[in-house]
């Protein structure tokens, strides 16, 4: 039989969509990478699947444009729940498991191809503060650092060299976001995502990472934070106690079907 495939985007960072429930999809790094091709295969920064789970609503499971299975992705997050919600698979509000954990979704708003989504994202106990950047998890690992204009940041070429530098390099690498403070509680993101190899349109976990550094960073009690990416605007919200523990850390913003097709069958 044939395989379907759907196609996501969330603020543009966009994704191939497999509903595995039935098991049996070929996550091999060379099939993943393969679709992901942006020449000859269907184009993505990333694959996930829907599968079942022993206690939540579904698991999603995430793979970068490179092939590998990779960790939490927020963008993604938003749009398998928008996905789910197409599949008829539970109510507005949804609670799946990824690779960090277990999420609480809520959907705003949604038709028949796009959603407004408010994704629960994970506790961020620490964020560890540098001379020059901050460096945090929010489901992902990133690197932030604040700049004056991220409109004049060569992305590409530093954000390559940060993501393969020490420390980050024996451990996997490190996405790498460029923050641009606009006023207290909006700011501007570009990010280079590791696995992808270049910079997306947006990164939700990166958007959470630079919106904590900047409370971090600016030591005001703002709890919702502006952010502007390349391909729209999200919204991350959280709770602080102490310094620098983040809590109930939301991530809401854009999700939207593009189209839908079957792999052919050498696929
Ligand atoms: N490339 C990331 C995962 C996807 C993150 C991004 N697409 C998001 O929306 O959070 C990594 O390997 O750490």
């Amino acid at each position: 039989m044939k395989q379907k495939f759907y196609k996501y985007h969330g603020a543009g960072n966009d994704f191939v969509l497999i509903d595995n429930r039935s098991g049996g999809f070929d996550v091999s790094r060379a099939h993943v990478a393969a679709l992901c091709c942006r020449r000859t295969g269907v184009g993505a920064d990333g694959l996930m699947l829907l599968e079942n789970d022993p206690r939540e609503l579904f698991r999603m499971r995430y793979f970068n444009a490179d092939g590998g299975e990779s960790t939490m992705c927020g963008n993604g997050g938003r749009c398998i729940v928008l996905f789910a919600h197409h599949l008829g698979i539970g109510g507005s509000r949804k609670r799946f498991s990824g690779i960090d954990g277990v999420h609480d979704a809520q959907i705003l708003s949604a038709d028949a191809t796009a959603g407004e989504i408010r994704l629960g994202m994970i506790d961020v106990p620490r964020v560890e503060k540098f001379p020059d950047h901050y460096f945090l998890d929010t489901g992902s690992p990133h690197h932030v650092e604040f700049v004056p204009d991220v409109r004049r940041e060569d992305v590409a070429r530093k954000g390559a060299m940060i993501r393969r530098s020490d420390p980050y390099a024996a451990a996997g690498g490190t996405n790498v976001n460029f923050v641009e403070i606009v006023s207290d509680g909006r700011i501007r993101v570009r990010t280079y995502e590791r696995g992808v190899e270049a910079e997306t349109l947006a990164c939700g976990t990166g958007a959470t990472a630079s919106a904590l550094a900047a409370a971090v960073r600016s030591g005001s009690d703002c709890r919702n934070y502006r952010v502007d990416v390349e391909g729209g605007v999200l919204f991350v919200s959280f709770e602080r106690t102490g310094d620098e523990r983040f809590t109930n850390v939301t991530l809401t913003g854009p999700a939207q079907k593009v189209f839908e097709g079957c792999l052919a069958e050498k696929f």
